[in-house]
């Protein structure tokens, strides 16, 4: 039998308050067995980017990235957020490692082909090293990925935190019974946005394809929802998408994505 593994994707909105970021970490510190945390940050580059006069545009929740947005995320994911999360959890004795994909070699890329739209320095992940993260895992280190991949030739790349994390989930479901919770603001998939109650309990491949056509599912919850089957089409065990509350054992309030 594998051994469990829990890969936690932590959203921008969290990590933008200070108060529900250090709850969130006190939380995920306590998480049994072995455990990777990915984090986000595009609303705080956004901001950041602003007061430097660096636009941001999104397309389909997935950043543009010139040359000197990538300079941008890579100071803010790479730097500021990384190294504040790693901090904060050596502080809850949980022994955190911060990591790009350049770090180790553990996430390759390439540049996104460009179809109807040039993304710029975004790229699309080709492999993980799942050899690299199990050595760290089995050394008692909790690996903390920001949102930036490499392509070996000394090219970073902007890649959604979301897919990073699908990407890290299929890769180390080689060896590790893999569990992908995305943790974000709301409660789960809403049907209606505006409404924290209206919490869609389970999305199927069927159901999917309705929200999609009813619109229910917009922004970064597309990327989010394409992530999650991607993820269970590749061998990832199981995967869930809700708040904070949804990583304590007892909770049951969140949603569960199955084909
Ligand atoms: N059906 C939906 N349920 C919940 N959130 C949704 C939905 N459709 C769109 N969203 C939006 O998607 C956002 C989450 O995407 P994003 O901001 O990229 O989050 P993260 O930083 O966690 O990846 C929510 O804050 C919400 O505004
Ligand atoms: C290519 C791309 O869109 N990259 C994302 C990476 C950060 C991210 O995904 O942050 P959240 O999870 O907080 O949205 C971006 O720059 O916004």
């Amino acid at each position: 039998m594998k051994p469990k593994l829990s890969i936690v994707k932590i959203g921008g909105n969290v990590i933008e308050n200070k108060t529900e970021l250090s709850k969130f970490l006190a939380v995920f510190s306590k998480i049994e067995g072995q455990k990777v945390l990915v984090h986000g940050g595009g609303k705080l580059a956004t901001e950041l980017g602003k007061k430097l006069g660096i636009e941001s545009q999104l397309v389909g929740g997935r950043r543009i990235t010139d040359a000197q947005s990538l300079d941008l995320i890579t100071m803010v994911y790479g730097g500021l957020v990384n190294k504040k999360i790693v901090a904060e959890l050596q502080a809850n004795n949980c022994n955190a490692i911060g990591l790009s994909g350049a770090d180790a070699n553990t996430i390759q890329a390439h540049k996104r082909p460009v179809k109807d739209v040039d993304f710029g320095y975004v790229g699309d992940v080709d492999s993980v090293n799942a050899i690299t993260i199990s050595r760290l895992l089995e050394a008692n280190l909790t690996p903390v990925f920001c949102a930036i991949t490499h392509d070996q030739n000394g090219q970073l790349f902007n890649t959604n935190a979301d897919t990073i994390a699908s990407e890290i989930a299929i890769g180390m479901s080689e060896f590790y019974e893999t569990t992908l919770n995305y943790c974000f603001e709301k409660k789960g998939v809403l049907k209606d946005v505006n409404d924290e109650d209206s919490v869609i309990k389970h999305i199927n491949t069927t159901s999917y394809k309705t929200l999609l056509t009813q619109k229910v599912i917009a922004d970064g919850m597309l990327p989010k929802l394409e992530n999650c089957f991607n993820a269970l089409n590749r061998n990832v065990h199981q995967v869930c998408i809700g708040n904070i509350s949804m990583l304590a054992p007892e909770s049951n309030l969140f949603t569960t994505i199955t084909l």
